[in-house]
């Protein structure tokens, strides 16, 4: 479904992305885990055609990610979730949701809110307030929610975890694994890889711009260098 091959990344004078090739294969969860400055973030830009690749090529299904505009890219299905705090603040969370559908030029049929609000029932309950005054969790909640709307064919969700209380971490993955389980591909980008492991079919680790190890979630969570190093076992 997403097959990425031999990628290389400039930022101005840096090379970023060294030869990063990774697979998401149809209906599994793959993440890619990796400290802060590995390149996650770069390699979602470059998928989302916001970067240009150097070399090397990107697939999703038969378009070339590497030369295909943003918009073209989103109306292919490959949806980009960002973090939480980039949904629109002044706008209430009907409205957030609604620009979800506008990416796709339509409107959300019923059926699809109302799965909405069964995974999210938060999100029923304050759909008339301003989505700035959401809990970080929330914030999320709704992030993922209108990605959702927009029918992602792949999600890419950037670090759904990253500054969120444990509660709220552990109620996002329970939606990350009702997603998977609907059979909708995930790229998950995180750095607790303890939860991303836990629920990856397939997962890569990156430092420094390089896919340094690959396997199951279970294999990398049992390896003793991702262990040392991710999982802080001593
Ligand atoms: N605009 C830029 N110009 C030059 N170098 C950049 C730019 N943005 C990021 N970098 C460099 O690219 C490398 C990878 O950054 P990237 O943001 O992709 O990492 P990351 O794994 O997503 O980390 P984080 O979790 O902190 O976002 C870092 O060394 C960073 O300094």
């Amino acid at each position: 479904m997403l097959e990425v091959e031999g990628l290389n990344v400039w930022r101005g004078a840096t090379h970023v992305l060294k030869d990063v090739s990774f697979t998401v294969a149809a209906g599994e969860l793959a993440a890619l885990i990796g400290a802060n400055g590995a390149g996650k973030s770069t390699t979602l830009l470059t998928l989302s055609g916001l970067l240009r690749a150097r070399s090397g090529s990107a697939r999703f299904g038969t378009l070339d990610l590497t030369h295909a505009k943003p918009e073209r890219i989103v109306k292919a299905g490959l949806i980009h979730c960002p973090e939480g705090r980039q949904i629109f603040q002044s706008l209430t969370v009907a409205e957030n949701l609604a620009m979800g559908a506008y990416v796709r030029g339509g409107r959300i049929a019923p059926e699809t809110m109302a799965e909405i609000h069964t995974l999210f029932p938060i999100l029923k309950e304050r759909e008339g307030v301003a989505a700035g005054t959401l809990s970080g969790g929330e914030q999320m909640m709704l992030a993922m929610a209108r990605a959702l709307i927009a029918s992602p064919k792949l999600l890419l969700l950037d670090e759904p975890s990253l500054g969120l209380a444990p509660k709220a971490v552990e109620t996002i993955f329970d939606v990350i694994e009702a997603l998977k389980k609907r059979g909708i591909p995930i790229l998950l980008i995180e750095q607790n890889a303890a939860m991303a492991l836990d629920i990856a079919d397939r997962a890569y680790v990156m430092e420094q711009g390089r896919i340094a190890l690959s396997g199951t979630g279970r294999e990398l969570a049992g390896n003793d260098r991702v262990r040392q190093f991710y999982l802080g076992a001593t």
